[in-house]
């Protein structure tokens, strides 16, 4: 065996009785097949692979093969004799495989070497290179919501996930949720965190939201931080958090994995990989009420998410329902918007650009504040793209994770053959925004006010600019007049708020697995 200052181990090794040429640089395990040529080289390699050391889960030592060294085995004999060399025993590497659409699989690989002491040191040097590694989690403290999505949360952890974490080393405290903020109060009152470097989030978006706000709340709390003074800036989290897809629409994972799959998922934890995403605060007249991380919608969101979770038995399907209940309604909703511009940014809502990946917040000066009046079927604000199974580019598919904005979509009244225009665009490649009567807006901070909660100066302003529309003022006046509800409800991450008028900022950045 030589050892070349480059590399740390240099070996020939065996795979499937096949000589195989196998290093490990600092920073990658590669093995190349050797062939017999008859040409000019006796042996050329070919099949050559490679692993970086930071996609490689665990090292494992054959314990079988060793045991059974010397015993008539038939693959070991053919070892024996097509070598001529005492063989040894053999270890097995676990490594990240990358599949089609952003999926990870975990792939393993057996290697024989011609000696204990090879394979020792093999095995050593593995685990050396992965011990080094410290964006690894070694303790994590599991959260898993059985209720949420088709309530296989505790069986997919079980299934998919545990196994996995047990071989890369991680220990676990795993705590299957009883009751809906059963896990943002334990993470606010009862653990001792530092144990930990991360929390794993076992179900949907209304979970992971569930753990931002026990987390947030904790390490204001231990930041001798007011949580809930709006002004105060949000002491970051020294925890991420990792999502296992177990919910209805999980476009939190799904935006920033690529995919919905608890395999992939776990095995981006396992190697540390992380994100960070923003984090808006909600107010109404200056209290706080949420954070938001991926949608806020009033109109069309909000209503199909009313409306859906009275049909929590339907598992997820009931979003289709209501869906297309709800596209059927046509409801409209009056109101203001104000929002300020992100100025100084890279990018714009419109850019075919998409984004997986961090962005750093720019904190140049913004513009104006500008007010945009009228009558909207939906007002959803995207703080991540937003891509799901349903949609897989999302609703702002160029919004990005971690730049300190929300892209402000504004869909005014239009016809329902035209809404169902725009919906079906969340699906194809064609701009859902190329529409006359959306519009699109990267904003740092953003307020509503519906039409019935306008002060009377404002609405002297509506009535300037919207003269011709005397029906509004009629239908205001008399609210039972049965042409429209007044009001919709925001959905927040899949949360309804209780209020309608809220005043959306900016807040901060969380780390995410
Ligand atoms: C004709 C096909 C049109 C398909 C249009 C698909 C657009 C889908 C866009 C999905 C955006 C999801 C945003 C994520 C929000 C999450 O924070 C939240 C919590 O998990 N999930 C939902 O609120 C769950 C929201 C689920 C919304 C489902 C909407 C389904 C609309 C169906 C309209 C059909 C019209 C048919 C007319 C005959
Ligand atoms: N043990 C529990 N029993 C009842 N509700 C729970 C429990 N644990 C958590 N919850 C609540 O379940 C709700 C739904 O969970 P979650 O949002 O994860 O799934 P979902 O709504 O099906 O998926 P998605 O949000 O991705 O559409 C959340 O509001 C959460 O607070
Ligand atoms: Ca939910």
């Amino acid at each position: 065996m030589e050892k070349p200052s480059r590399l740390l181990l240099l070996s020939e090794l065996r795979v499937r009785n096949l000589a195989y040429d196998v290093s490990l640089c600092r920073s990658l395990l590669s093995w190349k097949r050797l062939v017999p040529s008859p040409v000019y080289h006796p042996f050329r390699p070919s099949g050559s692979r490679s692993v970086p050391v930071s996609e490689i889960i665990c090292v494992r030592e054959e314990e079988e093969e060793k045991s059974s060294r010397g015993k008539s085995d038939g693959s070991w004999r053919k070892i024996k004799e097509g070598e001529g060399k005492d063989c040894g025993q053999a270890f097995t590497v676990l490594y990240v495989q990358r599949c089609q659409q952003h999926r990870w699989r975990c792939a393993e690989i057996t290697f024989t070497c011609p000696s204990d002491a090879v394979c020792q040191r093999w095995v050593s040097s593995i685990r050396e290179q992965l011990a080094s590694l410290a964006s690894r989690p070694k303790h994590l403290l599991v959260y898993i919501n059985p209720y949420g999505g088709k309530k296989q949360g505790k069986r997919i952890y079980e299934q998919k996930v545990a196994a996995l974490f047990d071989q890369a080393g991680i220990v676990t405290q795993v705590i299957v949720t009883e009751h809906a903020n059963h896990a943002r109060d334990h993470l606010r009152t009862e653990t001792e965190l530092k144990r930990f470097d991360g929390v794993v989030c076992v179900g949907g978006d209304g979970m992971f939201s569930e753990i931002i706000h026990g987390l947030i709340w904790r390490m204001q709390i231990d930041a001798g931080v007011d949580p809930n003074s709006p002004d105060e800036s949000l002491s970051p989290s020294s925890l991420r958090i990792g999502i296992i897809p177990a919910g209805s629409t999980d476009c939190i994972c799904f935006a920033t994995v690529g995919t919905n799959d608890p395999v992939t998922s776990a095995l981006h934890i396992i190697v540390g990989d992380s994100q960070p995403m923003d984090v808006c605060s909600v107010h109404h007249n200056n209290t706080f009420l949420r954070y938001s991380v991926s949608l806020l919608g009033y109109g069309f969101y909000g209503d199909v998410l009313t409306d859906s979770e009275r049909k929590r038995w339907m598992g997820p399907a009931r979003y289709d329902f209501s869906g297309v209940k709800m596209f059927l309604s046509h409801h409209y909703y009056e109101g203001a918007v104000s929002y300020l511009p992100a100025k100084g940014i890279i990018g714009t809502p419109r850019d075919a650009f998409r984004c997986r990946s961090g962005y750093e917040p720019s904190h140049k000066s913004d513009g104006e504040w500008r007010t945009i009046r009228g009558k909207f079927l939906a007002i959803n604000a995207a703080s991540m793209s937003c891509a799901c199974p349903r949609s897989p580019k999302g609703l702002s598919p160029a919004a990005h994770l971690a730049d300190g904005t929300t892209d402000l979509i504004l869909v005014r009244k239009c016809s329902r053959f035209n809404f169902l225009r725009h919906l079906i665009r969340h699906t194809s490649k064609d701009d859902q925004f190329d529409l006359t009567f959306v519009e699109v807006h990267r904003v740092r901070r953003f307020r509503f006010t519906p039409r019935q909660c306008q002060s009377d100066s404002d609405l002297e302003l509506d009535r300037q600019e919207n003269k011709h529309q005397i029906f509004s003022q009629i239908c205001r006046d008399h609210p039972a007049c049965g042409c429209a509800p007044a009001y919709s409800s925001w959905n927040c991450d899949g949360e309804i708020l209780s209020h309608s008028a809220i005043d959306v900022r900016y807040q901060n950045t969380v780390m995410e697995s």
